[in-house]
């Protein structure tokens, strides 16, 4: 399945000088199982190097397929820690979380011996959450999992969201978002989010999307270098560069 992360011919990273690397694959089958193996790989040299490795995940409706088979993985689980790039300010139990989505397809078979900590717990406000948030943060993260709209949003950026300069230019790991009138929210616009200060601990930043629509709307992104307009733009940011992983 390797041979399918070769650039190809319209590799986006031949045309603009940006610090990514473009994996290409020829179906959701394989872009599922090379996410998963190349997310594993970097879990493992993190457990070589420190005593736990931490893993931050997205939620959306992409990345099921990749934890089904990332849990599958035979690592020393009970030394990762995984934890949610962001959160509806919902419970831990609803379905619509992405602790749940977690739950159901990554804390399973060999990775159910993982710690998982959510971003919300019951009777917690949602300051709290934050405050409990960045100082699990204190740890960075070996790899990080990211999504991305189509409007360009990740983790819970949105696009011209109020307050969206102030995330970005954050000194904290998280901040509590109000996503009022973001289309890309839907129904969840209190969320609890990640800031590239967060994320730009991270040794490994992955991210994974499908689709023509979202290929282009990279592209876009890149081409406008507007964060503002394109918070996926922060992926961009870390000491390693970062890998994106499409399939149509
Ligand atoms: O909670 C969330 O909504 C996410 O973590 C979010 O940033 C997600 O990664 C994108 O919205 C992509 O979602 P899809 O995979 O559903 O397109």
């Amino acid at each position: 399945m390797l041979e399918d992360t070769q650039p190809v011919p319209h590799d986006p990273a031949q045309t603009v000088a940006a610090p990514y690397r473009w994996h290409e694959h020829r179906s959701v089958d394989h872009w599922t199982w090379a996410c998963a193996v190349a997310i594993a790989a970097e879990l493992r040299r993190e457990l070589q190097r420190r005593p736990r490795a931490r893993l931050l995940l997205s939620g959306g409706t992409t990345p099921a397929p990749v934890y089904r088979a990332l849990a599958r993985a035979p690592l020393d689980w009970a030394r990762v820690d995984v934890a949610l790039v962001d959160e509806r300010w919902l419970q831990p139990g609803d379905p619509d979380s992405n602790a749940w989505l977690v739950r159901q397809h990554l804390l399973r078979d060999n990775a159910a011996a993982a710690r998982f900590e959510s971003l919300t717990r019951p009777g917690q406000r949602i300051e709290e959450a934050v405050a409990a948030a960045n100082a699990h943060a204190l740890q960075p993260a070996g790899a990080v999992v990211l999504g991305m709209g189509e409007d360009g949003h990740t983790a819970s950026l949105f696009p011209d969201m109020l307050g969206l300069e102030r995330a970005l230019a954050s000194r904290q790991a998280y901040v509590a978002v109000d996503a009022e009138g973001c289309p890309g929210a839907r129904d969840w616009r209190r969320r609890i989010s990640l800031t590239p200060r967060g994320l730009a601990q991270a040794q490994a930043r992955f991210l994974l999307i499908q689709g023509a629509s979202k290929r282009d709307a990279f592209l876009n992104a890149l081409a406008s270098g507007d964060v503002q307009r394109w918070p996926v733009l922060i992926s961009l940011q870390g000491p390693n560069p970062l890998d994106v992983h499409w399939s149509p």
